[in-house]
């Protein structure tokens, strides 16, 4: 599904006013007749009670006011607060106040901390809407909106957003001061981005998204920058799986991974490659690891390569090569470690591989000293799979300057490299190299436990090796794995589940999406 950004919508909205001529009223009528029809459906059972209508004084105070006429409609009890005085509501916004008051509604202009103060303490609601501020939100919350969305929050009471929670950023998901912590949030078209990025995501619960009548076939500009990878679209991802295959069908995936000391990354990657459904598997490991990954895993067939201290020497890549023939993909990276000779055999590595590669763990610490090898314009991007600790040391900055715009971070280097950039986290983004954003809609918490990285660059090396392309194959990868992970939080919650568990999980979470679907989720 299409995500916007806060501009993108504007430009929907002005589509469909100057271009198409659908009047902004016929918009705002839809959408706040529409919510008022999705808070009913949720929360009837709060509605005996009054339903306390916070607006604020642009558009989406106006949406507040078509929620109030449509649930008195219904003869339900409703208090509207007006934090603005009168004469600075205008536009669509002062026409349906008009509308609101000559249908007999009563409405409070609370413009300060004073008044605001009184309303509140006479307020007697069983629900409230926040129609404070939508989109238009352009810089902190200040002085009795602050204490407006204090109040919201602590109240007690279930409150239903309209559009997204008042005081989050619907470009970024950041929070510009203090915004309100929603149960359900009702927004118009499409998603934004802001009710998918921490610590916006947070604030929303559950996110509705409305149908307003823009027209589906207008475009918002530029067009499709953000997709958001939820069930619908992972499941059309799959690749096919037909009846008459066999083992070479599927792909033969060559892991490069693990080290002495560090074997259990590279078993969890090459179980992971394996439970994603790719065909053959080979594991290739430094000589004095092997062993101990041939005894851990009897499906995958291992290769012992040049060994140095424990770790991959530059001297296999001779071997290496061989072992790259007649492989359909290859997963480089967890538990390498990361002595200088095994730094130079991955930088070697990448920089001479034509295969698609996924990059992860050591392979991307070990890269980060030279991004040269990564070479822009390959045929086939690799996939890079970081934390944001691994991010911030692949472009020279902190982990906070990471997490202050994931966005920006990802696509600008996704674009630069040529990669296609996994960037890990909630949610987990997907950059491709044109500069679209894939927004993974599954997982959480339970995914962050120790192993889960190396089962993720596994499953979706198994992905290419079916022959999925790159950004596709990471997109699915991360869905796959956010959902197996999803799964076992409702059995068992969400700590303590190992990182053996998720991978393990793969082939149910994978039989749940197809959609012939052999087992419901
Ligand atoms: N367009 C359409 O067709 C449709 C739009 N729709 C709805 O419109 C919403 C967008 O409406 P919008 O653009 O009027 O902005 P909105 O979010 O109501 O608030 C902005 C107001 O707050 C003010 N303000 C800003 N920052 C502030 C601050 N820190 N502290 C205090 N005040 C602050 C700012 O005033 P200013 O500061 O600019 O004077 C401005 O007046 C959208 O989310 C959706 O709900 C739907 O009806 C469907 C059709
Ligand atoms: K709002």
């Amino acid at each position: 599904m299409r995500v916007l950004t806060a501009e993108q919508m504007r430009d929907l909205d002005r589509q469909a006013i100057e271009e198409i001529g659908i009047p902004g009223l016929v918009l705002m009528e839809n959408a706040g007749r529409a919510s008022a029809e999705a808070l009913l459906r949720a929360f009837a059972d709060r509605c005996c009670a009054p339903v306390l209508i916070l607006c604020g004084k642009g558009n989406n105070g106006g949406d507040g006011f078509v929620v109030a006429r449509h649930l008195r409609n219904r003869e339900l009890k409703v208090e509207v607060l007006v934090l603005a005085p009168r004469e600075k509501i205008g536009g669509d916004a002062a026409v349906n106040l008009a509308i609101l008051e000559r249908c007999g509604q009563t409405v409070r202009f609370v413009p300060d901390d004073e008044s605001l103060a009184a309303a509140l303490v006479d307020a007697r609601a069983g629900l409230i809407v926040d129609a404070l501020f939508g989109t238009g939100l352009s810089s902190e919350v200040r002085g009795h909106y602050r204490r407006a969305i204090d109040w919201i929050n602590a109240s007690g009471l279930p409150v239903v957003a309209i559009d997204i929670p008042s005081g989050v950023d619907a470009g970024n998901g950041h929070i510009l001061g203090r915004a309100v912590q929603a149960d359900l949030t009702l927004t118009f078209a499409a998603a934004k981005l802001g009710h998918l990025l921490s610590p916006g995501a947070q604030c929303c619960g559950r996110l509705e998204v409305i149908d307003i009548g823009i027209p589906k076939h207008l475009r918002p500009r530029p067009d499709d920058l953000h997709l958001w990878t939820r069930w619908e679209e992972a499941a059309t991802l799959l690749p096919e799986r037909p009846a008459t295959g066999h083992k070479g069908t599927f792909g033969h995936l060559l892991v490069i991974a693990g080290s002495r000391g560090k074997t259990g990354a590279a078993i969890l990657a090459a179980e992971a490659g394996l439970r994603g459904g790719c065909g053959l598997l080979t594991l290739a490991t430094a000589a004095s690891a092997q062993p101990v990954v041939a005894a851990a895993l009897a499906e995958a067939m291992t290769e012992p390569l040049a060994d140095d201290d424990g770790g991959i020497s530059v001297d296999a890549l001779p071997a290496v090569r061989r072992l790259l023939e007649g492989k359909a993909a290859l997963a480089l990276g967890p538990g390498l470690g990361q002595t200088p000779r095994t730094a130079a055999f991955v930088r070697q590595l990448v920089a001479d591989c034509g295969l698609p590669l996924v990059l992860d763990a050591d392979a991307l610490n070990l890269l980060a000293a030279d991004l040269s090898v990564l070479a822009p314009g390959r045929r086939i991007p690799p996939v890079m799979t970081p934390h944001p600790g691994e991010m911030a040391r692949l472009v020279g900055c902190s982990v906070a300057e990471v997490e202050q715009d994931r966005v920006a971070v990802a696509r600008t280097f996704a674009v630069r490299h040529g990669v296609v950039l996994v960037l890990k986290g909630a949610p987990t983004l997907v950059a491709a190299p044109d500069g679209r954003i894939g927004i993974n809609g599954s997982g959480g918490p339970v995914l962050a436990t120790a192993g889960s990285g190396d089962v993720l660059t596994g499953l979706i090396g198994a992905l290419i090796a079916q022959g999925l392309a790159p950004f596709e194959a990471a997109r699915l990868g991360c869905y796959l794995h956010g959902l197996a992970g999803d799964r076992l939080a409702r059995r068992h919650g969400a700590a303590g589940v190992l990182a053996g568990d998720i991978c393990r999980e793969l082939p149910a979470a994978r039989a749940a999406l197809n959609p012939k679907g052999e087992t419901a989720c």
